[in-house]
């Protein structure tokens, strides 16, 4: 019997890379995409939905579920897959990056961050080593290192200190997070744009040792462009025969570009999120179903999606029940969007695999309208 949680790179092309994480809850396939549970739910979906459109894993948040219905609460019924009836495996955020975007009256020092939940209003403190236990409460199967990530712009300065910190509570983190088989520890690369520091942290967590490395502080603001150059350097610097995971990452095109060099895990909001308020993702490009134009339109979505929006809907009925305000509006289009992105991972892998990503890439872009279609 392997260990308990293993990485396996079955193909490369170029510097992207296809293959499988094992751990005991299932196999999540690489690269993979993961929807945001954030309340122990995605929002708009059955479990049993999500796992249909192909996802493997799924994200909970730390911080959210802290605050409600805690995770003393969520251990005490079982943990969270229970909790939420999801049987695959979760990875659950550290908290530290939703206290500084979404908590009051933060004070943040070297023992952690006090704050007042944005829920209550009730006083909270995250540390590492509170970030851990709650982790571990939750029962996830992939944990994250408690890290601060800068809003960018930022200072050199404001960015190095920001991080050394961060690598300080990595090592807390993996001290707290003790010695847990089947379970896995992730650290997280700060270092903002800074090609300098980005080395600095990366050497950090690799004398720590982490089960896999995520490439935090990006998504912030900085723009594709200034993504992608980070990326151009920054996974490379992490163990290549560890999972490597894109924090926050993206449209279709930033998921694309950051696959093509070597990133093996994302998530993102934006599939569920923009769903929510009528912004379908299609390999075509963008529809926003509540323009006025599909008003009389008789066709699905995407004619080739086997979603059941785009099986048993058409542009019509959806432009009606976005604008009517029916909850299956935000259902259907939730559903056609994480199916979508499921069909662009499972694409990239098997490119990969058989050699074409370079192909594949460029029919993605081919196919693709700028603005809306
Ligand atoms: C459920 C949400 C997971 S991703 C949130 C996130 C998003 C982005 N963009 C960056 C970071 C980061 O640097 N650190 C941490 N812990 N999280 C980040
Ligand atoms: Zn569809």
């Amino acid at each position: 019997m392997g260990d308990l949680f293993e990485f396996h790179v079955t193909a490369t092309d170029g510097a992207a890379r296809t293959g499988a994480i094992s751990t005991p809850r299932g196999q999540i396939r690489t690269p993979a995409f993961m929807p945001v549970g954030t309340a122990a739910t995605v929002k708009a979906m059955l479990p049993e939905s999500v796992a249909a459109t192909g996802a493997d894993i799924l994200l909970g948040n730390t911080y959210h579920l802290m605050l409600r219905p805690t995770a003393e609460r969520i251990a005490r019924l079982g943990g969270l897959h229970a909790f939420m009836n999801w049987t695959g495996p979760i990875l659950t955020d550290s908290g530290g990056f939703q206290v500084m975007s979404l908590a009051d009256l933060r004070k943040l020092t070297e023992e952690g961050v006090t704050f007042r939940s944005h829920v209550d209003g009730s006083k909270h403190v995250l540390s590492p080593e509170r970030s851990m236990e709650i982790q571990k409460l939750l029962g996830s199967d992939i944990v994250m290192c408690f890290d601060e990530c800068p809003a960018l712009p930022a200072t050199r300065d404001r960015i190095a200190e920001s991080m050394r910190l961060s690598m300080r509570w990595a090592d807390r983190s993996k001290t707290a997070f003790g010695d847990r088989p089947g379970h896995a520890l992730f650290g997280i690369q700060q270092g903002g744009l800074e090609r300098d520091f980005r080395e600095e942290s990366a050497d950090a967590l690799k004398a720590i040792g982490f089960d896999g490395y995520a490439v935090g502080g990006l998504a912030v603001g900085e723009g594709q462009e200034a993504m992608f150059a980070c990326l151009d350097y920054a996974p490379a610097m992490l163990p290549q025969d560890k999972p490597r995971y894109l924090m926050g990452v993206g449209k279709p095109d930033d998921i694309v570009g950051a696959v093509k060099r070597g990133i093996d895990m994302m998530d993102c909001v934006l599939p569920s999120r923009s769903g929510r308020t009528g912004q379908a993702w299609t390999r075509m490009g963008q529809i926003n179903i509540k323009n006025a134009r599909h008003a009389d339109d008789p066709r699905p979505l995407d004619a080739d999606c086997s979603c059941p929006a785009c099986r048993s809907y058409s542009r019509a009925y959806l432009h009606h029940v976005f604008r009517a305000g029916e909850m299956i509006s935000g259902m259907l289009l939730t559903w056609h969007n994480l199916h979508y992105y499921q069909e662009l991972m499972a694409g990239m892998r098997a490119a990969i695999a058989e050699g074409r990503f370079a192909g594949f890439e460029a029919d993605f872009h081919a196919r693709r309208a700028d603005g809306d279609i």
